[in-house]
């Protein structure tokens, strides 16, 4: 199939890997969802190099067994509103969106028929960077709430592991690319981006979020 398909054009990414987004990858409590790349090839290099420029990228924070601890991930928050929000016992104040940011949200809402008030963004300059087991249920967040999950740049795995049974799973992470969580996936399994040796290109990783809880 023709690369040209317009960026609005629902069938790129419904025809040309034969991915069924409606699908549910976890065999029982909760649901992930993934689209395979909902952005075509170029426009997901434009965004991932101008996301790269113009995010205000800074290392990700937290206080772990009471030991202040920085990673080598970078991460960035924006929102609707200037929300507080905790995350690994550090609170952030969100900014507002980016020209970038508002379009990629606009199109992820096309695609999912959800609404989202924030996104949270993380950058992995190597494969050597990775996020940790956990899950997404800060009390911030609405509960069982949707989240989008953008990757752009190198292909990375992802991978779900069930709280209870241990039951694992994985997804490589195309560039372009979006998978959603949702219902009860948040309470019941764990998800982390293993490091890895084999990837030494930056990724991109945005994910949308809503936050209930508002703090001025
Ligand atoms: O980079 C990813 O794909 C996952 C990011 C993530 O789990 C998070 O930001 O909470
Ligand atoms: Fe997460």
């Amino acid at each position: 199939m023709s690369k040209k398909t317009g960026f609005h054009d629902r069938s790129y990414d419904l025809f040309d890997e034969q991915i069924d987004p409606s699908e549910n990858y976890l065999p029982k409590d909760g649901i992930v969802n993934y689209y395979g790349p909902v952005i075509p090839p170029q426009d997901a290099d434009n965004y991932l190099r101008r996301l790269l420029e113009h995010i205000e990228w800074k290392h990700d924070e937290a206080v772990i067994f009471g030991k202040h601890i920085v990673t080598q991930r970078k991460v960035a928050w924006y929102a609707d509103q200037p929300f507080e929000y905790t995350y690994s016992k550090i609170s952030r104040r969100a900014l507002p969106w980016t020209t970038e940011l508002s379009a990629l949200k606009a199109r992820i809402e096309e695609l999912t028929g959800e609404t989202f008030n924030s996104c949270l963004l993380n950058l992995y300059q190597t494969g050597s960077e990775g996020m940790a087991w956990h899950s997404d249920a800060e009390k911030d967040l609405k509960r069982n709430g949707a989240i989008a999950s953008l990757s752009l740049g190198a292909e990375r795995k992802f991978s779900l592991k069930h709280k209870q049974s241990k039951e694992t799973l994985s997804i490589d992470l195309q560039h372009g690319s979006l998978l959603v969580m949702k219902g009860t996936t948040q309470t019941h399994w764990l998800h982390r981006v293993p490091p890895t040796k084999k990837v030494s290109e930056p990724r991109v990783n945005l994910t949308f979020r809503t936050i209930t809880v508002i703090k001025e």
